[in-house]
């Protein structure tokens, strides 16, 4: 049977209100008072989890008042999600939205921008409805059917590695080989509807023959492309000026926690105090690293070499300690690239010209807190003799800005510190060290651990949707995207994950590790210093790490009272060796010892959530406006200071992909989708509060535990929404507020 939009919506709607009573009425007001924010529960009994059919497990956790009406019946016409959301595509009103502005107070009807706001309310009640049916039903579970690790075992399959079966070498590192049901998602359970479909045009050239649905989005998109390429050349005058304010009047719509706001909407946007603060606050704080002497060494016979005596009086007086770097140096190795001069060029076919660049960038943290960007090695090419470094001309955060603006060759500097960033961050510290190494580590413990063992039940929440999103990326978002809008080879691309990958340190990466390793002090108290007040990331990472650190022990206690219950524990052991050989990850650690279990499991929620969350969602804010941080240069780097000192408007706006549609949709277009708010019920604090909620009832001393911890859990976390807010009000007057690790907004898991 089919039906259409209209029939289905009040069918919708009154599951919806189905449900929601049913919660209600489970709220007994005689118990301890339940987080008001509750919006869904997580079903953690094991006695649900285990031996029960789907439709067993429908009754047990459905409506009640659900239970004698035929709505149970499964029919496909009307619970086909995807077919749904695109009838609901279909209504859009496809007036060409390209020279909308923001709405400014309350949404107009009728309007563009009304029509598409309200529908995506609309829809994101819809969904909410539907994947809470989903998993009533068990057609999409969040959790899956019990299933003996024997069976688990032939499921889960790691790809091959470092080699592929006929010897060529493997793409990706060790991953999932195909998904089990139980984790599928489509794209269209993963992304926003009508986001992926907008992404999927751009995908294909935005040249869709189609007609009907497509064939209007294209209208649209052609315009908007037209419009943010500006069909024109550099040469004949365009400058960075004209991209500026077509940002400020053609966003696409907030749906990111920065309510669709970018940092090109700030007049500062390309100053010295807004580059530096991306260091700390930006969409990759995790790899700002105090400087080695070797590089001070380096960069000061580079002021030498270059005339800089300002720069070399500096560094004969300056404290070393309060020297920071963030080190390009090593991505010809990572790309696989032996000859350390090679220049870094990938031309697509049927696209255009894309150079990428290693940039080392020396900063000077001030005791103030304020971090100043000193000199900019544009590309290492193995030695700074044979690359070309930039001193700034304002020596001090202090100094006029009045020059600021002008100053094209150290715009252009910044801009390639940006490139190497983007590398960075996109491919090692979000794709490779989030999506890739949680997967790794999902399929270990699929591979070797009973789904009722204590770890897995802890661990399973924080898995949703990661395996279906990480497939997409393989198969798309990689080939795809990042193949056309980069600067190296796809070969190269693929080693450098691989690079991120081998070289990676499980335990080193531990938050007071990785604080301590990166030159950071490691406690609440050393953070506390005005030095660090303008980087609020670690201050919130280290709290949010105890927090979860602190429920992960009380939990695993439980059920592991000492070491040796850990030691001998069969699960543990095959776990630990089997993501050290098949998973190819030889810097996890052996777990004989309950801090040991509890240190590891931390470090898999905390990659799962506050990781991923802090370099995924502010991808929108700082990468939409694509001049701010690009993808690639789309002219030669210059090779000598000589070259790079002559460098005007004209040079900068030639490197910056202003004039290509495709990439610019691409490189926009994506950080968008990919920013996509968490809803509300995956939110790290509602997946505490659900947990409290479902044991609150409980009566045996096991899952009175497991109750109070919860109730921790959830207490801390929103005790840390007040930190967080601190903290973020504790920067410099006019800094970007950094609320993206507030429990409430971190996601639970790695879905987008
Ligand atoms: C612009 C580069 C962003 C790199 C993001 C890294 C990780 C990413 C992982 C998965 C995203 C998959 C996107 C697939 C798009 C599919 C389009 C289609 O199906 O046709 O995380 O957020
Ligand atoms: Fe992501």
């Amino acid at each position: 049977m089919s039906r259409n939009l209209a029939e289905s919506i009040p069918l919708v709607n009154r599951l919806f209100a189905l449900l929601e009573s049913y919660w209600q009425q489970q709220l007994d007001p005689a118990l301890p008072t339940p987080p008001a924010e509750i919006k869904a529960i997580v079903p953690t009994q094991q006695s649900i989890l285990k031996h029960l059919s789907e439709r067993e497990y429908l009754k047990q956790l459905a409506p009640k008042s659900v239970k004698d009406a035929s709505l149970l019946s499964f029919d496909p016409g009307v619970f086909d999600n995807e077919l749904l959301k695109l009838k609901l595509y279909s209504t859009v009103d496809p007036k060409d939205p390209s020279h909308a502005k923001e709405p400014e107070g309350d949404i107009v009807e009728g309007t563009y921008m009304g029509t598409q706001i309200a529908l995506t309310q609309a829809y994101a009640k819809i969904e909410q409805t539907f994947s809470a049916l989903f998993d009533v039903l068990g057609i999409e579970p969040t959790l899956p059917r019990y299933i003996q690790l024997e069976e688990q075992k032939k499921l889960y399959n790691y790809s091959a590695y470092p080699k592929n079966a006929d010897g060529t070498p493997a793409q990706y590192p060790p991953h999932l080989q195909t998904i089990p049901p139980e984790h599928s998602y489509t794209p269209f359970g993963i992304f926003n509807a009508i986001g992926l479909i907008e992404t999927q045009v751009i995908l294909k050239k935005i040249t869709p023959t189609e007609d009907g649905l497509v064939g209007k989005t294209k209208e649209w998109l052609l315009e908007k492309a037209r419009a943010a390429a500006f069909g024109g050349d550099p040469e004949k005058g365009i400058k960075i000026q004209d991209v500026v304010d077509y940002n400020k009047y053609h966003r696409k719509f907030g749906t990111d926690i920065s309510n669709g706001g970018n940092i090109g909407l700030l007049d500062d946007w390309y100053s010295d105090r807004r580059f530096a603060d991306q260091q700390f606050t930006g969409v990759n704080p995790t790899t700002i690293t105090k400087a080695s002497p070797a590089w001070i060494a380096d960069f000061t016979k580079a002021a030498k070499d270059g005339g800089y005596n300002k720069w070399l009086d500096f560094f004969a007086k300056v404290d070393k300690s309060s020297l920071f770097v963030q080190d390009g140096s090593y991505f010809r190795k990572a790309f696989g690239i032996s000859n350390p001069e090679q220049v870094l060029h990938h031309k697509q076919p049927g696209s255009d010209d894309n150079w990428c660049v290693g940039a080392v960038t020396l900063f000077q943290l001030h005791d103030d807190g304020k971090l100043h960007p000193i000199a900019i090695c544009i590309d290492h090419k193995g030695s700074m003799e044979k690359s070309t470094t930039i001193f700034n001309i304002r020596m001090t955060p202090y100094d006029s800005t009045a020059g600021e603006k002008e100053d094209w060759p150290w715009r252009y500097a910044k801009t390639a510190s940006q490139v190497t960033d983007w590398m960075r961050h996109e491919l090692a510290v979000h794709l490779t060290l989030s999506h890739l190494v949680e997967e790794s580590i999902i399929v270990a413990i699929n591979r070797t651990i009973p789904m009722d063992h204590p770890l897995y039940r802890l661990l399973l929440p924080h898995w949703y949707k990661t395996l279906s999103l990480n497939a997409a990326a393989r198969a798309s978002l990689v080939p795809q995207v990042v193949a056309d809008i980069v600067g190296v080879t796809p070969d190269q691309a693929y080693s450098f994950i691989r690079d991120a990958y081998d070289t990676y340190d499980f335990v080193g990466s531990y938050v007071p590790n990785d604080l301590n390793r990166r030159g950071f002090p490691n406690t609440q108290e050393g953070l506390s210093h005005t030095r660090y007040k303008n980087y609020p990331y670690a201050k919130n990472m280290l709290a949010l790490w105890h927090v979860l650190r602190n429920y992960v022990n009380s939990m695993l206690r439980i059920s592991f009272p000492t070491d040796e219950s850990i030691a001998n524990d069969k699960y543990i052991q095959d776990f630990v060796k089997e993501v050290k050989t098949a998973g190819f990850m030889p810097s996890f650690p052996e777990l004989k010892t309950l801090d040991a279990l509890v240190d590891a499991v931390t470090m898999c929620i905390h990659i799962a959530s506050p990781y991923h969350s802090a370099v995924n969602y502010l991808q929108n804010f700082y990468q939409v406006f694509v001049v701010s941080k690009p993808p690639c240069l789309c002219k030669e780097p210059p090779t000598t200071i000589g070259q790079l000192r002559q460098f005007n408007e004209s040079d900068l706006v030639a490197s910056l992909p202003i004039n290509r549609q495709r990439q610019w949709l691409l490189a926009a277009q994506l950080p968008w989708l990919l920013s996509f708010k968490v809803d509300d019920e995956r939110s790290l604090l509602n997946y505490a509060a659900s947990q409290w909620n479902v044991y609150r009832y409980k009566k045996g001393a096991n899952e009175l535990k497991v109750k109070e911890a919860s109730q921790k859990l959830y207490e801390d976390l929103q005790g840390l929404q007040r930190v967080f807010f601190h903290n973020s009000t504790g920067m410099d007057k006019g800094s970007i507020p950094y609320m993206v690790l507030d429990p409430g907004l971190t996601a639970v898991s790695i879905l987008i």
